[in-house]
């Protein structure tokens, strides 16, 4: 038989990658990035200029159509393989990134008539503006007695699908009625290549309440949040809701045209960016955890058992691999927080110094944050640079740094950051075990751990534990891959399923950071004073809260 590939596409936060991989050998064989022009939109739109509220993070769907005409075709000149030879693609997406779309698929925001309204513009994952929806959401699920958020930590979050949705609807009333759908990235771009309408039981599952058994929450419980919502889940938020690794449908001529692959071509449902890395490190048995380390971290549990767990972002049966439940929790603010300090905090002399040696400013501080011993700079720092998603679930929280002094240098800033997001991991963690849910093993993919290893060894001494390594530099494009296998089936030279083609075609490395016992001790002690910073601020304390909705009210005033 002829060799087989397939196509794996991970929409990121910054970026796209397109990894195409060999079917039998996994790993990848090439790859390519296509950098998002617009980039995240923060402060106003492109063209007209107008202004956006605070929290606002908007994408701009014309870059995520160039990832697919840029690197599926580079991928393929690079590798050498002939497109006939590509049997699935894979589509990952970061989420609940969403857009309001018309019958034919067709952004909103494109259309002439509507290229100066921001509520018609991609709501990228972090776009936080829709928290105070996301309190009346948990308010009314708590007041009517409805159940479903026990599968969401007891929380919904200001990023998903319905706290969004509804903040279109209260502020751009005509958007909300233009839109013949709302639907997540992941699942448009499988649209643009398929024709087809098509929702992913992944981000249906963690991110719009949807359930295996029960469907959408009733339209009781819309109507009552809003009268304008009772159909939501009927209109704008209708289309089959398929499993992961399932055929969403064949590469339509125009599609094959864009990206320079045959029409035909088996195009599997979109999965979550996070959840993608679970496939493509291997991990696919009871009692594994990924953490997906970039913008963001997720970690991703597997288990047999459904159970409630403090603060978890969501578990969905067979989300994640299928006949298990997969739990994911996080923090919104890893890489963007090391990557606001270099960007935003360090002084000139730093930047200068990073560019003299030729090496990135995180390098730079890296190597010398690696001189210092835990503990020694004599600071904590609490990671909510951009909220907290996990036991605490609030957007409002915001960013800490304690026990600094003159004579503190931009190394231990940076190392006390590090170590802040490894702290809140930790907490995360602890909190799988109190539920009953058991990690046995941990592998680490995304960007981070090929980029820094003090990071790395931190995480391994903050939580005690070995931590594996995907060897895949694109881990969730190859996991994106891998579904793609899966779409193509045994008949075309795919898998039966999601854990066949993931053991067969994702790898770790040899090495690994394991905790070297004298760091665990420091770190033990460290936590302690974390958790006390994480209750008074987080749970107790309203000073971050009132410090927001003052801004909050001063950025209404000088609108
Ligand atoms: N050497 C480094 N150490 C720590 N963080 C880094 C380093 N280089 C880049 N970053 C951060 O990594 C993040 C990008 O992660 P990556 O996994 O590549 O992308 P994405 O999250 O979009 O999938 C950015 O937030 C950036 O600030
Ligand atoms: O919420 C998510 C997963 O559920 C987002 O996709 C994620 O947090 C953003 O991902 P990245 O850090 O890779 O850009």
């Amino acid at each position: 038989m002829e060799k087989r590939y397939v196509i794996g596409i991970d929409f990121g936060t910054e970026s796209g990658r397109v990894v195409i991989a060999d079917v039998e050998q996994g790993g990848e064989l090439a790859s390519h990035a296509t950098l998002y022009r617009h980039g995240t939109i923060v402060e106003k739109l492109p063209g007209s200029g107008k202004a956006l509220g605070q929290d606002w993070a908007l994408q701009h769907p014309d870059d995520y159509r160039e990832v697919l005409k840029q690197s599926v075709r580079e991928v393929l000149r690079i590798s050498g393989v002939r497109p006939e030879q590509v049997i699935g693609i894979g589509v990952d997406f970061t989420s609940c990134t969403i857009l309001p779309v018309d019958a034919k698929g067709q952004p909103l925001c494109v259309q002439e008539r509507y290229r100066n309204e921001p509520h018609a513009y991609v709501k990228l994952w972090k776009h936080h503006a829709a928290q105070e929806e996301a309190n009346r959401i948990n308010e009314w699920a708590k007041e009517s007695g409805e159940t479903f958020l026990a599968r969401y930590g007891g929380k919904s979050s200001s990023e998903w699908m319905v706290a969004k949705v509804w903040q279109v609807l209260n502020e751009a009333p005509e958007i909300y009625q233009a839109a013949y759908r709302f639907v997540e990235a992941g699942d448009w771009i499988v649209q643009q290549l398929t024709g087809n309408w098509v929702r992913s039981n992944c981000s249906a599952g963690y991110k719009a309440f949807w359930h295996k058994q029960d469907g959408y929450p009733p339209r009781q419980f819309f109507k009552q949040l809003d009268p304008r919502l009772e159909d939501l889940t009927d209109t704008k938020l209708a289309g089959d809701v398929l499993p992961l690794g399932t055929r969403a449908g064949e590469l339509s001529a125009e599609a094959a045209q864009l990206t320079g692959l045959c029409p035909g071509t088996a195009v599997a449902v979109a999965t979550i960016d996070a959840h993608a890395g679970v496939a493509g490190s291997g991990a696919v048995r009871s009692g594994q955890m990924v953490m997906a380390m970039g913008t963001s971290l997720c970690l991703l549990v597997l288990s047999h058992n459904e159970v409630s767990v403090e603060g978890v972002s969501g578990v969905v049966e067979d989300g994640m691999i299928t006949g298990l439940y997969g739990y994911e929790a996080g923090q919104p603010a890893v890489g963007d927080l090391f990557g606001w300090y270099c960007d935003q905090a360090v002084p000139g002399y730093v930047q200068e110094a990073a560019a003299k040696e030729g090496v990135s400013v995180h390098t730079w501080l890296e190597q010398r944050a690696a001189e210092l011993k835990p503990g020694q700079h004599g600071l904590m720092a609490v990671d909510w640079w951009n909220g907290n998603r996990s036991v605490l679930e609030d957007a409002d929280l915001s960013g800490l740094i304690v026990g600094l002094t003159l004579q503190t240098k931009p190394p231990e800033i940076y190392r006390a950051l590090l170590e802040s997001t490894a702290f809140g991991t930790r907490k995360i963690m602890e909190a799988f075990e109190e539920a009953g849910v058991h990690v046995n093993e941990i592998f680490a993919c995304g960007g981070l751990p090929k980029r820094n290893r003090l990071f790395m060894q931190i995480y391994a001494d903050v939580t005690g534990r070995e931590i594996k390594i995907a060897a895949a530099a694109e881990t969730t494009a190859l996991g994106a891959a891998i579904h793609g296998a899966v779409a193509a089936g045994t008949e075309r030279g795919g898998y039966p399923d999601l854990a066949a083609a993931a053991i067969q075609m994702a790898k770790v490395r040899e090495e690994t950071f394991r905790p070297i016992p004298e760091n665990v001790a420091v770190y033990d002690d460290l936590y302690r004073q974390y958790i006390r910073l994480h209750d008074v601020f987080g749970r107790g304390g309203l000073v971050m809260k009132e410090l927001k909705r003052i801004k909050r009210k001063l950025s209404n005033h000088s609108e």
